[in-house]
């Protein structure tokens, strides 16, 4: 039997392909980062034809690294950031316009005009979404708008819509297949997580024909195969889930109450919260985890904009460090921050804040502060936001988390973790396998082609790397008040 599976994880700055073999070993591991662009103040956007490439040439380089034959692959899962938009005309398959980004802002008016207009608490209450530009109808919405003959075209049936992973498999198809899961749908803000189908009251809101929109099917089944000329040979395709649920599921917190944070471009807790799609009462929003056979499993989740890219803009920006890794030397030069904080609200707020206008801010300078203090402020700065997201899920669970599984590019950062801990006041875990995005996507795929028979079967494959636990002397209380003064100086300055 084949004992291989390939995770394909593409993520917001870098395409990725990683092998795994049945034990959950990385057996190789491809990546490649590709272009941003930002046209306008607030856009964000993607070229797909890019994406599609980058991820095509990761397949090939890791299935080449590892000196196996595509034929010894058992199944292809797919993990994607989510929310992105892509439009593309059914018959050609090119996008008409770049893809727009989940971080891009431009619908943040449109959005304001949905909320005055009454529609908050329906959509509340369909999808388990906060209205927000973060989410793909809007910017379904502004494309059909803007780009010139989009509208006839979509009423026409000419055109359809897809998140990255509806992007990948149309590819990976050959055009065969227009499909995505239950995960990816529920960041849309047109699909109903209460009855699991789009939604024709949303659809008729936002404008959008449903003729765009891909069939929706679970996290783990075999949706089709890949097309002859892609990796020389014809591979199941038969795990998607947005990124990060497929983190949440490689982080095997697959009992409700267990809790992740992911720090990649941004961070994103979630905490499973079983089989009813439970509304938040403290500005986080519901969304559907996986579905397994006929089993939905759901998620409370706070979604930060920024996280590690505040990283890359000490890098690019402000050019204080060469590399990512470099922060964490220039942050333990000093033993604190002097007082200085740092709001990275570069994309507005996420949860619990929501605020699509807040900037970024620095406070507390004095004519002492160096590098060493901002590139440190910049780590709390990630770690503070994480502790707001984590109070309101406790508020909604009512618990306290005492314990959080974490994940992602920036976890790579020893201080960073540190900090987090005691901010938190509670225990940070990091596993052993980081590309848990990955695994996530290779397990959901691997269960459905009979690679592993059950989640039991899989869960021995967790193991820790190591625990931060909290410096009980530090003054989390005194610390999260300041930060949330910074915080009003962020919303407030517009
Ligand atoms: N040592 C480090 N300390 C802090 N941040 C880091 C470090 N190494 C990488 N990062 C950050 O992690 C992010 C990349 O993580 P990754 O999980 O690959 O993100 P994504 O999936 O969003 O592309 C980048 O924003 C980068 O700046
Ligand atoms: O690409 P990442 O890892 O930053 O994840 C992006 C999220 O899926 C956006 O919701």
């Amino acid at each position: 039997m084949n004992q291989y599976i390939l995770a394909l994880d593409q993520g917001t700055t870098s395409s990725r392909a990683i092998l795994f073999d049945r034990d959950g070993n990385i057996v190789s591991l491809a990546q490649k980062e590709f272009k941003q662009y930002y046209p306008q103040s607030g856009w964000v956007e993607h070229d797909a034809t890019e994406i599609w490439s980058s991820q095509l040439s990761v397949a090939t380089e890791a299935v080449a690294r590892a000196g196996l034959k595509a034929s010894s692959i058992a199944a292809i899962g797919i993990t994607n950031q989510r929310e992105t938009t892509v439009v593309w005309n059914k018959n050609t398959g090119h996008p008409i316009c770049p893809a727009i980004v989940w971080q891009d802002r431009r619908t943040a008016a449109y959005c304001d005009t949905l909320k005055e207009n009454g529609h908050s608490e329906t959509i509340r209450k369909k999808t388990g979404l906060l209205i927000d530009a973060y989410f793909s109808a809007s910017k379904i919405n502004w494309i059909l708008n803007n780009v010139e003959g989009a509208r006839e075209q979509a009423e026409n049936g000419q055109l359809a819509f897809g998140t990255i992973d509806s992007w990948l498999i149309w590819n990976l198809t050959g055009g065969e297949k227009h499909l995505t899961d239950v995960s990816n749908a529920s960041r849309t803000m047109l699909y109903n997580i209460n009855t699991l189908e789009w939604d024709d009251e949303l659809l008729s809101l936002f404008g959008i024909p449903k003729s765009m929109l891909p069939q929706v099917r679970s996290s783990s089944e075999v949706y089709g195969e890949t097309a002859a000329n892609i990796l020389a040979a014809k591979i199941p395709i038969a795990g998607i889930a947005g990124d990060q649920q497929a983190a949440l599921f490689g982080q095997l917190c697959t009992k409700t109450g267990m809790v992740k944070n992911t720090y990649g471009t941004g961070c994103f807790m979630l905490m499973n919260i079983g089989d009813k799609p439970v509304l938040s009462e403290n500005n986080l929003v519901t969304t559907i985890a996986w579905q397994l056979g006929e089993q939905v499993s759901y998620a409370l989740e706070g979604s930060i904009f920024i996280g590690g890219a505040i990283v890359q803009w000490l890098r690019d920006g402000l050019g204080i460090i060469r590399n990512s890794a470099d922060v964490e030397p220039l942050a333990r030069s000093v033993s604190d921050t002097d007082g200085v904080y740092l709001v990275p609200a570069f994309a507005g707020l996420g949860a619990p804040h929501w605020d699509p206008y807040a900037r970024g801010t620095i406070v507390g300078l004095t004519r002492g502060s160096t590098a060493a203090h901002i590139a440190r402020a910049a780590l709390e700065g990630i770690a503070f936001q994480t502790v707001d997201i984590l109070r309101a899920m406790e508020a909604d669970a009512g618990a306290s988390i005492k314990e959080l599984r974490v994940d992602g590019g920036a976890t790579a950062n020893n201080l960073l973790l540190q900090l987090q801990a005691d901010i938190l006041q509670a225990r940070v875990v990091r596993p052993q396998i980081t590309e848990t995005t990955a695994i996530g996507a290779a397990y959901l795929a691997g269960l459905a082609v009979g690679l592993w028979q059950s989640v039991d079967d899989i869960q021995n494959q967790w193991q820790i790397n190591q625990t931060f636990t909290p410096d009980t002397t530090y003054d989390a209380t005194s610390a999260i008040a300041r930060w949330h003064r910074a915080v009003e100086t962020a919303k407030t300055f517009k």
